[in-house]
């Protein structure tokens, strides 16, 4: 029977840690660090998300600020209210949640953030460094795996890790994060997506296998090998007939899955209470690397 990587337990220890700079900051009568969020349109779990980086900063002692924008908003709309964040001596680092409205082009946006402010690590910059093994914000979900792994000593070295999807915000970065040479990573990855032939074939040989795909129970426990560490990054709202309307599943089927692994991630509480403590992280890094912190 699999151990569980504790992903709430993890990131309350981290937020800890933040806290403690953070008071050391504000005890220098310097000003505390400043996240500001942009949120556009009603989604729910979107709204979700980003009001919990909004008390992620308040637990850690940050200046936080929401801006919402309707589902109407342009392109241009969004671009100008980036140059303003990108200009602000108060702002340390910005996030535009994802995803987007159709109307607006992702990459444009992206692109457009300050890389010293992107403290989601998503522009071009940050991931051609993060891919070259240079200092830079890495993207938050990744991040918190690989921090997951290394809090937890799961061994890397030499193993092979099988990630299914290859999204711009999770599994593309997670594959060269876990190829790189610095701990943890130094595996053997494979990078499957919707064109690969047969997923079970890499699966069943995995050291780890690492799912975020957004496909309910996808993965089962006759798919991967005893004793493989399993990290599930897939959270899709189920409806169901709970007080909420609906459940939260991952990818990983997790009683068959557990059954057979060294080590799981559960859902909720595992990778997206990591995603968050890593965004406190990056803006305190971000804080402390802007000429404006005092
Ligand atoms: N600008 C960004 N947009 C998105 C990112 C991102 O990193 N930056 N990642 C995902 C969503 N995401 C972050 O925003 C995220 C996902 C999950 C959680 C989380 O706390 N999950 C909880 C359950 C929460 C719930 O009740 O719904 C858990 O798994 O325990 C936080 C952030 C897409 N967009």
């Amino acid at each position: 029977m699999a151990e569980i990587l504790d992903g709430l337990k993890v990131s309350k220890e981290i937020k800890a840690e933040i806290k403690v700079e953070v008071d050391k900051i504000l005890e220098s009568k310097r000003r505390a660090p400043h996240l500001v969020a942009i949120l556009v349109g009603n989604n729910g779990a979107s709204k979700a998300y980003v009001n919990a980086k909004v008390k992620d900063c308040e637990e850690v002692g940050f200046q936080s600020s929401l801006i919402k924008f309707p589902s109407t908003v342009s392109e241009s709309e969004l671009l100008e209210k980036i140059d303003e964040l990108n200009k602000s001596k108060a702002v340390d680092g910005f996030i535009v949640q994802l995803p987007l409205p159709d109307q607006v082009d992702q990459e444009k946006i992206i692109n457009a953030i300050d890389p010293r402010k992107d403290v989601d690590g998503f522009h071009p910059e940050n991931f051609g460094k993060m891919a070259l093994e240079m200092d830079t914000f890495l993207p938050a979900t990744p991040f918190g795996i690989l921090t997951l792994l290394e809090r937890y000593n799961i061994e890397t070295k030499g193993k092979d890790c099988v990630i299914i999807g290859r999204s711009k915000i999770v599994g593309r970065p997670m594959s060269i994060l876990m190829g790189r040479k610095d701990f943890p990573g130094n595996s053997t990855v494979t990078l499957t997506h919707s064109y690969t032939k047969d997923i079970e074939e890499y699966t069943k040989k995995a050291d780890i296998v690492i799912t975020a795909l957004g496909d309910p129970h996808f993965l089962k426990g006759d798919m991967i090998k005893e004793g493989a560490v399993i990290i599930d990054v897939g959270i899709t709202r189920v409806d169901d007939d709970s007080p909420k309307g609906y459940y939260l599943a991952g990818d990983v089927d997790f009683d068959s899955c557990a059954a057979k692994a060294s080590w799981i991630t559960p859902v909720p509480g595992g990778v997206g209470p990591m995603t968050r403590a890593m965004l406190m992280k990056n803006t305190i890094i971000a804080y402390k690397t802007s000429v404006y912190n005092d």
